[in-house]
């Protein structure tokens, strides 16, 4: 797979530091897209399907903003009848009022943030969890379009940056836009002449929330994209260090390294230098609103008939403080909107990619089949004019085996791609048991198909768990037995753990003979009556190879088995041989046949096969 980096200005081969790497970065993820009203209902969708939801988390922001807009006229009114009035009867009646309105204000806050997150997690997991069911279902041919990292990220990254939007934007709008207005109202009715002067700070409140904290995120954005880039290159350079150590790369590797680490220190700084001052900015804006209401709001106390007490001026000075929280977080809303948009393209161009192999509306289960398999002028092109095999015809009776044979790139892979119904043919049909396969489902189909690769994937988990892949109803007792037939057991018996040895980093500890060795258990459980063989190729020690030779004999017979063959031995004992070339079947016989031809066939074993015989 060829390495490919997220960036977002798709500056490709150089670091800030200047360095060349050592491959293409290149990328195609936006941060930000221009609003959309028709990708923004769909996307409030997923938010709508919790209506009960919604409106507890309303009810909870109720409580909050009845706090919010009568907490600061109580605490004026208490100060007024403490210090003009003296009268204790009402004082005391006026604290406890006040006291149950923080009451209420604490509850609903804990309510409200605990509701908006529960909100915000549920439609998170909800959508991630449609976007990997759909994901799972697409054809083979979308994952070898694109790197897995990619998919990866849009599955993790793009819905976790909707987290912000569905936690904090949804019911924080509704509530910041009564806050605001509600305050506005109350300061109006309270004191018009001091309130309007006092609102002079919110226009630059509001232009400090929107462009400050635009240039905020996006110094972090860059951050995360320097992050991503160290953590791809350190990835890729760590899978590749067999081959950096094989080409003496360390001493350039490190150099490049060094560059990516000391840009994303750079632009760590820089992103924290600009956090940093957002606070005492904030500080410094409401300072300057509060010596404005002072000021006017003492002259006016001064001012013979006015109404404006000491009381009111705490009061207005703390509906200032309100002010603020709701104006950033609008501000913020545009913002999350603009990621939203970006993120949530990517994820509905995800959901809106039908597979390739789709089950036709009318498809059938397979029967329970003997094993005829038959290609009729099979023609397949991955990409549109290219023919990557065509017009093959084969038949292949129940219990056969076919080896099929060629230099690389001749098709045999493709052959078996299209067998499984990874991909559909161009041209011409597949017939199982006289059934073409594109009339039936492709879960029936490959119930009755195994396939074994030549780098078996092995999941984490026990070797137990790693052979109950092929059949996960079978029994420990199945599972063992499998590894026996194949002569798997006694290499999982000298494990530490045997069976219950754990398998991790993808069974890396474990020889490439001894993965195969392991996959022919997982095959053999799974019991198939057609199996596709990708032998392996990597050289295998003598003992090894020898077991292997036996499991195989286990794992074909009694199958019809189609293997893309590389040792002589396997190849001699099938009872068809393909031989590819460009596409074309260009001959087919036994070995026999096809060595006494002198051929095409005879050519081919005197220059690849000769030496694993
Ligand atoms: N996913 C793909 N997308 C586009 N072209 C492909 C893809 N897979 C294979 N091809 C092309 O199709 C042709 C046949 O490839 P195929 O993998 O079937 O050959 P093969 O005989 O199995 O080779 P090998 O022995 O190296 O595995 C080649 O030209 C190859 O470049």
């Amino acid at each position: 797979m060829k390495a490919t980096i997220a960036t977002s200005d798709g500056t490709a081969p150089h670091t800030e530091a200047g360095l060349r790497a050592p491959f293409i970065y290149k990328d195609d993820e936006a941060l930000e897209k221009k609003f959309q009203l028709g990708q923004m209902k769909r996307l409030f969708r997923y938010v709508t399907n919790y209506p009960k939801l919604i409106v507890l988390a309303l009810i909870a922001t109720l409580g909050n903003l009845v706090a919010t807009l009568f907490g600061p006229y109580m605490v004026g009114k208490v100060i007024d009848t403490a210090i003009s009035q003296g009268d204790m009867h009402r004082l005391v009646m006026d604290s406890v009022f006040l006291l149950a309105l923080y009451l209420l204000n604490f509850v609903a806050s804990h309510y409200r943030i605990y509701l908006t997150n529960l909100l915000g997690q549920r439609v998170i997991q909800g959508l991630r969890a449609e976007l990997f069911s759909h994901v799972q279902r697409l054809s083979l041919g979308f994952f070898e379009s694109r790197p897995a990292g990619s998919v990866l990220v849009r599955i993790m990254n793009d819905v976790n940056s909707l987290q912000d939007l569905f936690t904090n934007g949804v019911i924080n709008s509704i509530t910041n836009v009564f806050t605001l207005i509600g305050i506005v109202v109350i300061m109006l009715s309270l004191n018009a002449r001091l309130a309007l002067v006092t609102m002079i700070i919110v226009p630059i409140m509001f232009l400090l929330s929107t462009r400050l904290t635009v240039t905020i995120r996006r110094a972090w954005q860059q951050v995360r994209i320097r992050l991503s880039r160290l953590n791809a290159h350190l990835a890729e350079a760590i899978q590749g260090m067999r081959v950096t150590e094989a080409y003496t790369r360390q001493d350039e590797n490190q150099e490049f390294f060094q560059g990516m680490n000391f840009d994303y220190m750079r632009y760590f700084l820089r992103a924290q230098r600009r956090s940093i001052l957002f606070g005492p900015l904030v500080d410094f804006t409401s300072a300057v609103g509060s010596a404005v209401l002072f000021l006017y709001g003492v002259h006016l106390l001064r001012t013979p008939g006015t109404t404006v007490t000491v009381g009111l001026l705490v009061a207005f000075a703390n509906y200032l403080g309100n002010f603020w929280q709701p104006i950033s977080q609008l501000g913020q809303l545009y913002n999350q909107l603009l990621v939203a948009m970006a993120s949530s393209e990517r994820i509905f161009q995800y959901l809106d990619t039908e597979p390739t192999v789709k089950d036709e509306p009318q498809a059938g289960r397979l029967p329970d089949i003997n094993g005829s398999v038959e290609f009729l002028d099979v023609t397949f092109e991955y990409e549109p004019g290219r023919k990557a095999i065509e017009d093959i015809d084969f038949h292949a009776k129940p219990g056969q085996t076919i080896a099929l044979v060629g230099h690389t790139g001749a098709g045999k892979s493709t052959v078996m791609n299209l067998l499984a119904r990874f991909y559909d043919p161009t041209g011409g049909r597949i017939l199982i048991d006289g059934t073409d396969i594109k009339t039936i489902t492709s879960n029936s189909l490959r119930s009755q198909v195994g396939i074994v690769l030549q780098d078996t994937f092995i999941f984490s988990g026990t070797i137990m768990d790693n052979i109950r892949y092929g059949n996960p109803q079978a029994s420990d007792e199945d599972v063992v037995a499998a590894a026996t037939a194949v002569y798997a057991d006694e290499f999982i018996r000298g494990l530490e753990d045997g069976y219950d040895t754990e398998v991790r980093e993808r069974g890396s500890r474990l020889s490439m003979g001894q993965r195969q060795l392991l996959s022919f258990a997982r095959a053999i459980l799974a019991d198939p009556r057609i199996l596709i063989l990708d032998e392996a190729t990597a050289s295998i020690d003598t003992y090894t190879e020898h077991l292997i030779q036996k499991g195989l004999q286990v794992l074909l017979s009694g199958r019809t088995a189609f293997v893309v063959a590389h040792r002589l031995s396997t190849i001699r004992e099938a009872d068809q041989i393909l031989v590819f070339d460009q596409g074309h079947i260009v001959e087919r016989g036994t070995h026999t046949e096809l060595m006494r031809q002198r051929g095409h066939y005879f050519s081919l074993v005197e220059a690849q096969y000769q030496f694993l015989a």
